[in-house]
């Protein structure tokens, strides 16, 4: 296996400075301020395209873009164009999809507790695919699409009891994780739903975790998927769908290892063979997560008992990640001088946990420098919040040499001294 090869390229140094495409980042930072979240359109539609390529080895595919790695408008919009439908797991994400011009038909609804009112609203916008995670979640899904004269295409999510050997919280595929139907409940479960009238049952999906860096599970799971679908065909059902989730990695360190997206695909193609069904794939981060960055200002270079405090402008509201999954973010600096220092990177929030890094080896930054934390486009703003009433960060979308607000700074008004 070989590492992706890295969409980093379109966040280079051009004349000792670092650029997003053509737009040199302090032209941003003096337009918007910081810190900003800047996605390159470059690298999305490269790595759009290259899924999509990739996957063309197998014969009948759709893949649904996971909201949840970055809502952002223009972002969606943007793959759009390039085929993709969504992925979505909230009444709000349903939205965010459809104001960027995604199709009904092009999305599914997963997420474990779809409330009464997200259904209904997703009937009535004529979503393609429910994915359900239990038995009372298809009959209310049911009831409803029958008091609305309706039917509702479904799958039921299959919990294979695979670990995607990730980080505990974001594996989802495990016996004791809150997500799917045990595999071994399904096929009863499978018999009653699709009895139920107003609800035609296609198939199953299953997602095992997120960035997974070895295909080995996810190739476990879909062979536990494989039999499955031998079984429940045996049992008279018409299975024409699977849903194969997201979850493949990228590479956060330079030396990370993670799958090629052709060993992905040829892995698929090897294992789904003989299921005669459409493949659905909902990737998030491999798509977006290279193409954006969080640039940050430095406020202070405080002395600390080992190393200094590299003090940012950006914290745990505007990057998650480090602080939940204790994830490593490449640091650079926008205009380096060439020197190197050892230092703590941390933000203004008041948590030991609003840290980015400890005693990393960095570029020697100064008060007032510009610097970025690499690969933040999945799961970056769109775990951000207001914590410490902090305002969310806005987002600019570089294409080529130009760059546009493609959502602006954001303080609840009652933030707001
Ligand atoms: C059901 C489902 N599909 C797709 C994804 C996207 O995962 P990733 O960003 O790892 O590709 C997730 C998140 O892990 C998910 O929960
Ligand atoms: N938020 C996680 C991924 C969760 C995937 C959602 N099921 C991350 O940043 O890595």
């Amino acid at each position: 296996m070989t590492g992706h090869r890295t969409l980093v390229t379109y966040f280079s140094s051009q004349d000792g400075v670092l650029c997003a495409e053509g737009v040199p980042l302090p032209v941003i930072a003096e337009a918007v301020g910081t810190p900003v979240h800047v996605y390159s359109a470059a690298a999305l539609r490269d790595a759009a395209h290259r899924f999509r390529s990739a996957l063309a080895i197998l014969p009948s595919v759709r893949v649904a873009f996971a909201v949840k790695a970055n809502p952002n408008g223009a972002v969606l919009h943007l793959l759009a164009g390039c085929g993709f439908g969504a992925d979505i797991v909230s009444g709000g994400e349903m939205r965010r999809a459809l104001d960027a011009g995604i199709a009904a038909s092009d999305i599914v609804f997963s997420g474990v507790g779809k409330t009464d009112r997200e259904l209904a609203d997703a009937l009535a916008a004529g979503i393609g695919q429910f994915n359900l995670e239990l038995e009372e979640e298809g009959q209310v899904l049911a009831s409803l699409a029958r008091a609305r004269g309706r039917r509702a295409t479904a799958v039921l999510r299959v919990n294979p009891n695979v670990d995607g050997r990730t980080h505990a919280k974001i594996s989802t595929g495990r016996r004791g994780n809150k997500f799917g139907v045990a595999i071994a409940d399904v096929p009863a479960m499978y018999d009653r739903l699709s009895r139920l009238e107003g609800l035609d049952l296609v198939g199953v999906a299953l997602h095992i975790g997120s960035q997974l860096r070895d295909l080995a599970p996810l190739e476990e799971a879909y062979d536990r998927i494989g039999y499955l679908v031998a079984d429940l065909r045996a049992r008279g059902h018409v299975i024409s769908r699977v849903d194969l989730g997201g979850g493949l990695g990228i590479p956060y360190r330079a030396d990370d290892v993670v799958p090629t997206l052709d060993a992905y695909a040829a892995m698929v193609g090897r294992v789904t063979r003989d299921w005669d069904v459409e493949l659905t794939f909902e990737p998030g981060r491999v798509v977006a997560g290279l193409a954006g960055v969080l640039m940050t200002r430095v406020i202070w270079v405080k002395p600390g008992a080992d190393h200094p405090f590299v003090i940012v402008d950006a914290a745990m509201n505007d990057l998650a990640r480090p602080a939940l999954y204790d994830a490593f973010h490449r640091f650079e600096a926008v205009a380096p001088d060439g020197e190197r220092m050892v230092a703590n990177i941390a933000g203004p929030v008041c948590e030991s946990g609003d840290v980015f890094a400890v005693a990393r080896d960095i570029d020697r930054v100064r008060r007032g420098d510009l610097a970025v934390l690499h690969a933040t486009g999945a799961y970056g703003a769109a775990m951000a919040s207001t914590y410490n009433c902090r305002a969310l960060s806005p987002q600019v979308l570089v294409d080529g040499d130009r760059f546009e607000i493609v959502a602006d700074r954001y303080l609840p008004e009652e933030f707001a001294a």
